[in-house]
């Protein structure tokens, strides 16, 4: 058993002195766009046992802040100043430290239990045995209090599943398997109930006292989830007010001259002196005042403060904090400890992101894909119910189409529209794949796995979904509109219906990673897909496309000019039919109406049309990932070439040096 192993079964326990987080700043700032300052030369640190919270009013640079000291600033963003983690500047990875963002996307449909368990399947290193992953899932689950709720699901649109409070706790849990010492929660508290806030918070603080390292940013916490935290780092406009412990803070008020009044939420008292919406909102209050005095002519004094709460100035009353603290022993205090916690430098926290092989990280994925898709009846079956009533309106509208003159237009236009408007259909089910790509990405980010796995699951737990919508549909249609008898002309529909529905997945796949958005990705496919159906060959024969952009290259790059016509050889070839001068006069032959007629290109057989659509499907999935990952790599870095080029041009001297967390980012893999 190796040590980390050995840490996760319990053989090693949270306090080992070897694995404790100390995390320290000094003199951070941070810059945006190279010269708008956000925070201003802040000083703090964390030690293990003990949970901190940044608090402050909206816009003060709490997100940032806890951002900066994990690491995940975005590009256009600058730091200076000094992060360490046990006294070191080193990169740490995820199993060290864990994120929780405050939106945390989880599969609906997964109960706690199974969500807990994939995670830790794709994490914990394969070798992991079944018992042992079992013991890890449920002892992480009592952790954060949620076993009365282990067969309950998480929820979704259409399932009512665990409250606000309790999802924030199974991310927790998530965060929780690979056993981080340091934890960075963003607001986890918004949103919930103070009954709710009270107990993630409460959980929070057990895990810090059993030896972890919590911060959390925090919006306006009730007095009893503010009594939880064992720091406080108060801020306003990206300014320290205060750092310390918490009864601290009553005093140090207190000697600034703001003292919370007896009876008030210290917590509440100190974001009504530091938010500077205040000033806002009494000088918009006067405002009102003054037009009723200019209506009425008289108000008396009561009334006066009645519509006008006398509040003292907010910036006057932040500058005085901010100059108490900077003046303070407090400070001196922090610094001081600051540096002498940085003499000593601790063990390296090391641990590689998931160490699970690519292979258990393929199969657990495409386990709970396929649990996922088979449970959330939007994905597919809403699909196949849809579909069986398109093709049984298919077969009845073109039902026993015979081999008059007109059944050549009639089984045309039937194959058109199965090829279609069939897969058109497909885009129908983005919405759920947006939900799917929501938690790859969270946890993509957080380094669960890589994108490579992630396309190879979700195509393999689609694919026997597709295959049955394909054979339903082909059973219905084929069998009322009587096409081409034949068991390869059967399984030839087939197989193209489900390959057009596999390029149009994976065409939608790739422009999910453009477009993280169901409407505007809907919208975008649903004009792709209208466009490349123009140029099938059906609306407007091939030959009589114009040149430009019709022809080339859209004729070429769309799916269905080669679905269509693979799906003509299929029915066509070998049959004939009436001709148009009576049944007395030769009967037209396949080649005529495949030629001629629909301008097929001869030379390329059904299955060349078929393996060039797999091709495709395959392409668009390999698009997807170059996508997420230029997205990832490429694209930051681009970024932040053209600002640092343009900044290089506006200012001829830099004002600001550059360091960086020594908590990196935690993406990694394929
Ligand atoms: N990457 C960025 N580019 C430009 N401005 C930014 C960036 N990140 C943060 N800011 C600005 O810095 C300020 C602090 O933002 P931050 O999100 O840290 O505040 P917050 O205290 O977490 O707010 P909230 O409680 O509303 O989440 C805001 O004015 C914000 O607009």
């Amino acid at each position: 058993m190796d040590a980390g192993e050995r840490r996760r079964s319990g053989g090693m326990t949270d306090d080992d002195e070897s694995l404790l987080a100390r995390l320290s700043w000094k003199n951070l700032s941070v810059y945006v766009d190279h010269d708008v300052r956000i925070l201003h030369e802040l000083s703090g640190y964390v030690e293990p046992g003990r949970i901190c919270a940044i608090m402050g009013p909206s816009g003060s640079g709490k997100s940032t802040l806890l951002d900066s000291l994990a690491g995940r600033t975005s590009k256009n963003t600058t730091l200076t100043g000094d992060i360490r983690l046990n006294g070191r500047s080193t990169r740490v990875s995820y199993g060290t430290a864990a994120y929780l963002a405050q939106e945390c996307d989880l599969l609906g449909t997964l109960t706690v239990r199974e969500t807990i368990y994939y995670s830790a399947k794709l994490r914990l290193p394969s070798s992991t045995s079944e018992k042992n992953l079992q013991r890890i899932v449920k002892s992480t689950i009592e952790e954060v209090g949620l076993q009365d709720s282990i067969d309950t699901p998480i929820g979704n649109w259409h399932q009512r599943g665990l409250s606000g409070g309790e999802k924030r706790r199974v991310s927790i849990a998530i965060a929780l398997l690979t056993r981080p010492r340091l934890l960075f929660l963003d607001e986890p508290t918004s949103g919930l109930d103070s009954a709710s806030s009270f107990h993630v918070v409460s959980t929070l603080r057990n895990l810090a006292h059993d030896g972890r390292t919590v911060l959390c940013s925090i919006h306006q916490p009730s007095s009893q989830v503010f009594q939880l935290f064992d720091v406080l780092c108060l801020l306003s406009s990206g300014k320290q007010i205060y750092f310390g412990d918490l009864p601290g803070s009553l005093a140090f008020f207190e000697e600034a001259g703001h003292p919370c009044p007896t009876l008030q939420n210290p917590s509440d008292h100190y974001l009504l002196c530091v938010n500077s919406d205040f000033d806002k909102v009494q000088k918009s209050l006067q405002t009102v005042l003054e037009h009723r005095i200019e209506e009425r002519h008289e108000i008396d004094e009561e009334e006066a403060v009645s519509y006008v709460p006398k509040f003292e100035s907010v910036a006057a009353v932040v500058k005085s904090l901010t100059t108490a603290y900077t003046e303070s022993q407090k400070k001196l205090e922090v610094v001081s400890h600051i540096e002498e916690m940085n003499k000593q430098e601790g063990p390296l926290l090391s641990s590689s992101g998931s160490e699970a092989n690519f292979s258990t990280q393929v199969l657990t994925l495409t386990r709970r894909s396929f649990t996922n898709m088979n449970r959330d009846f939007g994905y597919y079956w809403l699909r196949l119910g849809m579909y069986i009533v398109l093709t049984l309106a298919i077969g009845t509208i073109y039902f026993k189409a015979g081999d008059s003159y007109t059944a050549i237009a009639a089984r045309a236009a039937c194959v058109s529209f199965v090829v279609a408007f069939l897969t058109f259909m497909s885009v129908g089910g983005f919405p759920s794949f947006i939900e799917d790509m929501k938690v790859f990405t969270m946890e993509r980010l957080n380094g669960h796995y890589g994108v490579a796995a992630f396309v190879m699951g979700n195509t393999l737990s689609s694919a026997p979904f597709l295959l049955l919508i394909s054979l339903v549909s082909t059973i219905i249609v084929y069998f009322l509109v009587d096409l081409h008898h034949g068991p390869e002309q059967f399984f030839y529909f087939v197989l193209s219906l489900f390959a057009c529905l596999l390029v149009v997945e994976s065409l939608m796949m790739a422009i999910a990673s453009l477009v993280p958005n169901f409407l505007m990705g809907i919208i975008v496919g649903a004009g792709i897909q209208g466009m490349f159906i123009l140029v099938a060959g059906f609306y407007r024969l091939p030959n009589d496309l114009p040149d430009p952009v019709w022809r080339y290259p859209m004729f070429y790059i769309a799916f269905h000019p080669y679905a269509f016509q693979g799906m003509l050889q299929n029915d066509f070839t070998g049959l004939t039919f009436e001709n148009i001068n009576g049944p007395s006069e030769p009967r037209v032959g396949s080649d005529y109406i495949l030629r001629d007629l629909y301008q097929v290109t001869m030379g390329r057989s059904k299955w060349w049309n078929l393996a060039i659509l797999l091709l495709m499907a395959l392409l668009y999935r390999i698009l997807f990932f170059v996508l997420i990952r230029f997205g990832e790599t490429s694209l930051p870095a681009i970024r932040a070439w053209i600002s640092n080029k343009l900044y290089a041009r506006s200012r001829a001297v830099s004002l600001i040096g550059s360091t960086t967390s020594p908590l990196g980012s935690p993406m990694r893999g394929l």
